[in-house]
């Protein structure tokens, strides 16, 4: 994580629909720095910010459970990814859990700072930017 590199850093975004307003709102603090990153989400997730944000600039994928978890983390398995954020609702079951699960196994294999609460996604930001 180097400041000076040449490409910018790339941030993952993804939230389950409960954390969706919380993922909005932590963006919305962080707006500043996610300007000089390059955002790529979820589909719903990335529509989320993107309608909040308009000033950001993020690259949507899929809908998490119709792919989009897994192009997350094909890209992460492929070292396109730097930091990942998934707020994930601890208190709902998922029809894709299989996917949520293989995110967080990718995220953990490259050895990618990966927050999942808001707590470690400011962490991650005051290490990132
Ligand atoms: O389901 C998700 C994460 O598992 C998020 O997907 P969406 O951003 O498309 O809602």
């Amino acid at each position: 994580m180097t400041p000076s590199s040449a490409r910018p850093r790339v941030l993952g975004l993804v939230a389950h629909d409960r954390m969706k307003d919380d993922l909005v709102d932590w963006a919305r603090g962080w707006a500043e720095r996610l300007e000089g990153l390059a955002l790529f989400a979820t589909g719903t997730t990335g529509a989320r910010v993107a309608e909040a944000l308009p000033g950001l600039e993020v690259t949507r994928l899929l809908s998490g459970p119709l792919g989009g978890d897994q192009q997350l983390g094909a890209m992460i398995a492929e070292g396109r990814i730097d930091a990942l954020i998934f707020f994930v609702d601890p208190l709902s079951p998922h029809p894709h859990d299989v996917d949520v699960k293989a995110l967080i196994r990718v995220a953990t294999l490259a050895d990618i700072p990966f927050a999942c609460n808001r707590a470690t996604a400011d962490a991650v930001m005051r290490a990132l930017v």
